[in-house]
């Protein structure tokens, strides 16, 4: 069994994986609220919940071992004290709480056990929730407080445990996330990093506290080598010159990170919206971002400070340069249709989650797009993407790499 961190290639066969079942977060959600909780529509649970299982099973089927989020970060409560110190920070945290509610809410938590407390944080607290005791009218008027339904909100995009976190060689990166909303989903990497047995000791190349924000979607591990880092809507450049800062000069194998510059736009939220790679040497990816891509390659010179240099030419050979191969084949979503390339990425056609080396799990919806990396020879395992894919992310997103054995 593997334990720890070891992730150094998005294609290296896969031996475990961080995935969360999506939960009553998503009944959490509401029309008024959708643009802010980073939602198109609202996904029906059980649907969404039974092609969730259905990722897992295609994953277990191949040999995957699959750990859930909330179990993580039940094993990282290993005392008391560290239990009330994720009631605190995660009370902190959850948007401005009079005294009163923050004590319900302290109260509400504090009666359940560790699984049922993480999984309340994670779907929100709803008003109607709190019970409120006590003989003065005001007490109840003051829970009620304003129309908004909430006492917490939901944490509706968890199912994305790309994002929050990601895993690089032997250490981890916590991000400090675009959006307050997805902010608030990284604490439970903190403690799962801080504490948990098998995962404490990781080394850490970015931490939640930094200033700028980094997303786990927008970083590809290459190679044990190269990594690339989207610079995106989501991911700041100051966050890829930290990240730089840490990776290359204190991991044991990373020497360069390509940066790509690409739109800032909602559907392209992260890198792995738009490119992923599905085999050493072809990538799936979104034709509509190769004429506006820059990419930036970032070493470190001779006195170990990192040196920038801006990258021309096609992206075939960017890549065949700086991963020492022969030839690369770029599989174009849509099979670059202008029409089923837009419909198919906006449902994360390019976002596909390799297993091992030509093998990859898509979804069954983007069938142009599957249907072009089975005749690029690639391996595909399709799973069903009615209600899942309403969130903006696909299988990719939809998982963190734990182990993955060496490319
Ligand atoms: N890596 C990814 O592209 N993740 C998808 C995240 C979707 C989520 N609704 C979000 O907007 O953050």
């Amino acid at each position: 069994m593997e334990t720890g961190i070891h992730n150094t290639s998005e294609i290296g066969r896969l031996k475990k994986v961080l995935l969360h079942r999506p939960g009553a977060e998503l009944e959490n959600l509401m029309p008024e609220y959708l643009e802010r909780l980073l939602f198109d529509d609202i996904p029906y649970l059980k649907e969404a919940q039974r092609e969730h299982d259905a990722f897992a099973d295609c994953l277990r089927n191949q040999g995957v071992e699959v750990v859930y989020l909330t179990d993580l970060v039940v094993g990282s409560l290993t005392s008391p004290e560290v239990r009330q110190d994720l009631i605190r920070q995660f009370l902190d945290e959850a948007g401005t709480l009079d005294e009163r509610t923050r004590g319900l809410l302290a109260d509400y938590f504090g009666g359940m056990s560790d699984k049922e407390m993480v999984s309340a944080m994670m779907a929100g607290v709803r008003k109607g929730q709190l019970r409120v005791t006590g003989g003065k009218l005001g007490d109840y008027l003051s829970a009620a407080g304003d129309d908004y339904p909430f006492a917490v909100d939901p944490l509706p995009n968890l199912y994305f445990t790309r994002d929050p976190f990601a895993t690089i060689g032997t250490g981890v990166s916590i991000h400090k996330m675009h959006t307050a909303t997805r902010n608030r989903e990284t604490l439970f990497g903190k403690f799962i990093f801080e504490h948990h047995p098998e995962y404490r000791n990781a080394p850490r190349w970015y931490d939640r506290g930094e200033t700028s924000s980094l997303e786990g979607g927008d970083i590809l591990v290459l190679s044990p080598q190269v990594l690339a880092v989207g610079i995106s809507q989501r991911t700041q450049e100051d966050s890829i010159d930290a990240l730089a800062e840490t990776v290359l000069s204190q991991s044991k194998t990373f020497r360069k990170i390509l940066a790509f510059n690409i739109p800032k736009t909602r559907s392209f939220m992260h890198l792995d919206t738009v490119f992923t790679m599905v085999d050493r040497d072809k990538f799936t990816v979104h034709p509509n971002i190769l004429g506006q891509l820059t990419v930036f390659v970032m070493e470190l010179d001779e006195n170990r400070r990192v040196k920038i240099r801006q990258e021309d030419g096609r992206l075939e050979d960017i890549l065949k340069e700086h991963l020492n191969l022969d030839r690369v084949t770029l599989i174009p979503c849509g099979e670059g249709s202008e029409i089923d390339a837009a419909r198919e990425q906006w449902s994360d056609g390019s976002n596909t989650l390799a297993i091992g080396a030509g093998e990859v799990v898509v979804y069954s919806r983007n069938y142009v797009t599957n249907r072009s990396l089975e005749e690029a020879g690639i391996r595909i395992h399709t799973i069903p993407s009615a209600e899942l894919s309403r969130g903006r992310g696909g299988p990719r997103c939809m998982s963190m790499p734990l182990w993955r054995e060496d490319p």
